[in-house]
């Protein structure tokens, strides 16, 4: 990747999140957990390690014995929100169902 992603306006921050429903903000991150036990975390997330690589952007991923945590942001534009985070988050909305995992908030 060459460009610099633009980070998004808090406006454009808060249409995203309206469309992406289930991620909560914190702060320059977004963050959800889905529940599924540890070795069904494992195949999820290598899943979306999968998908990660093919369009260059990855997500935090805290796996604990009886759920998944993904948190992102984007390292290239100084840690700030930008569409490619949502982009993410909705496809790894859509791996989650998939395998099965139960959305936590
Ligand atoms: C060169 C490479 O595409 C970049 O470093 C990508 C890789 N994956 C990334 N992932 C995330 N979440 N943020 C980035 O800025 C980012 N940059």
């Amino acid at each position: 990747m060459t460009d610099t992603p633009a980070p998004l306006t808090e406006r454009e921050i808060a249409a995203a999140l309206d469309g992406a429903p289930g991620w909560r903000r914190d702060g320059d991150h977004i963050t959800r957990g889905y529940g599924i036990r540890y070795h069904g975390g494992v195949a999820l997330i290598v899943h979306v390690a999968d998908t990660e690589r093919l369009i260059g952007h990855h997500a935090d991923i805290d796996l604990r014995w009886d759920h998944v945590r993904f948190t992102i942001t984007t390292h290239d534009a100084g840690h700030r929100l930008t569409a490619a985070d949502f982009d993410l988050a909705r496809r790894i909305d859509a791996i989650a169902t998939a395998h099965g995992a139960q959305p936590l908030e």
